[in-house]
């Protein structure tokens, strides 16, 4: 199936000469979550603004169900939600007012019905007569899905959508995406909560100084990048490593009260046994043994050299 969003050779130099994209390939699939990841300044929002028009490339080409979002910007834009990370809008407004003007925007006609969906959807059509200045931190962000939901888009890009909002609110709003993969909207996130991205998304981008670094399916890349670490706690601490085990990826731990095995796919899993055997045979008795697997966030570290 062609991709609902195409991007190639994506580069942007702002006019200071910073370069802030260098050459993005990307294509997204309809009705996947991909999960764009990175540190401050990586060129995230920088690639989310020119999908969505607002920013112009200076080199390359993104298709958006195969429309130039150049050259095509009404009809790009008008598939497209963008949930930003901050509030624009007139405080003194109304939530029903709001979100009912951002349909209007996108040229669509008025539909109190669709819109009072949208409200009940984001818990928030109890609010709709309040003004925005009136609402919560939390309700705020809702109203800025509820506007970028407003025109029905195929496409909804989410802005680091969870930053600073409670665990709760969180959660809440892991649900709300999941309703909307269900109605098979294609959701793009940029977050920098790893937990985040481990959690809802289908595949996971990680982009640092303007490049892709990797994209890839969630579960595949932490069967390929995620490595597990067996610990055994030691009956009776070691001074040294014993012999005989330099053929496995063995470790003493620093006050030789542990022995760690960190081993990445089955062949090596496969090994614990004739390890296990090998240390018994020396009369190595352990007390306690545990296993831990990398998260993403261990990847995400690895690769880009920082926490997100
Ligand atoms: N209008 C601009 N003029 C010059 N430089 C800019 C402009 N906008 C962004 N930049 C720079 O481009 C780089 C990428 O910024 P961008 O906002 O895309 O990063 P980000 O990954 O979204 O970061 P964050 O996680 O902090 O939001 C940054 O170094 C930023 O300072």
């Amino acid at each position: 199936m062609a991709p609902i969003v195409s991007i190639r050779n994506l580069a942007k130099t702002y006019g200071n000469g910073f370069q802030a994209l260098k050459g993005v390939n990307l294509d997204i699939g309809k009705g996947e979550i991909l999960a764009l990841l990175g540190p401050n300044g990586a060129g995230k929002t920088t690639l989310i603004s020119i999908v969505c028009g607002l920013v112009n490339p200076s080199d390359g080409q993104v298709l958006v169900g195969g429309h130039d979002v150049v050259r095509d910007f009404r009809r790009t834009r008008a598939m497209i939600g963008l949930v930003p990370q901050e509030l624009t809008t007139d405080q003194f407004e109304t939530v029903w007012n709001t979100v009912t003007f951002s349909r209007g925007l996108h040229g669509k006609k008025a539909d109190p019905a669709r819109i009072e969906a949208i409200l009940r959807d984001l818990s928030l059509w109890e609010k709709r007569e309040n003004m925005l200045r009136e609402l919560s931190g939390g309700m705020k962000r809702r109203v800025l899905i509820a506007k970028a939901l407003a025109h029905e888009p195929e496409i909804l890009f989410l802005d680091e959508p969870t930053a600073g909002v409670d665990v709760n609110l969180r959660r809440e709003m892991w649900q709300v995406v999941e309703r909307l993969r269900k109605d098979g909207v294609t959701i793009i996130l940029t977050t920098h909560y790893i937990e985040e991205a481990e959690e809802i998304a289908d595949r996971v981008g990680v982009i640092n100084g303007g490049e892709l670094l990797l994209v890839e399916d969630k579960t595949a890349l932490m069967r390929k990048l995620g490595r597990k670490e067996l610990r055994l706690e030691l009956a009776e601490p070691l001074g040294a490593l014993p012999p005989g085990l330099d053929s496995y990826n063995v470790a003493l731990a620093e006050d030789g009260g542990a022995l760690i095995y960190e081993y990445q796919g089955e062949a090596e899993q496969g090994r614990i046994a004739t390890l296990l055997g090998s240390l018994a045979a020396q009369g190595i008795e352990f007390r306690d043994l545990s296993t831990r697997q990398s998260s993403l966030e261990d990847i995400f570290v690895e690769l880009v050299g920082q926490r997100a």
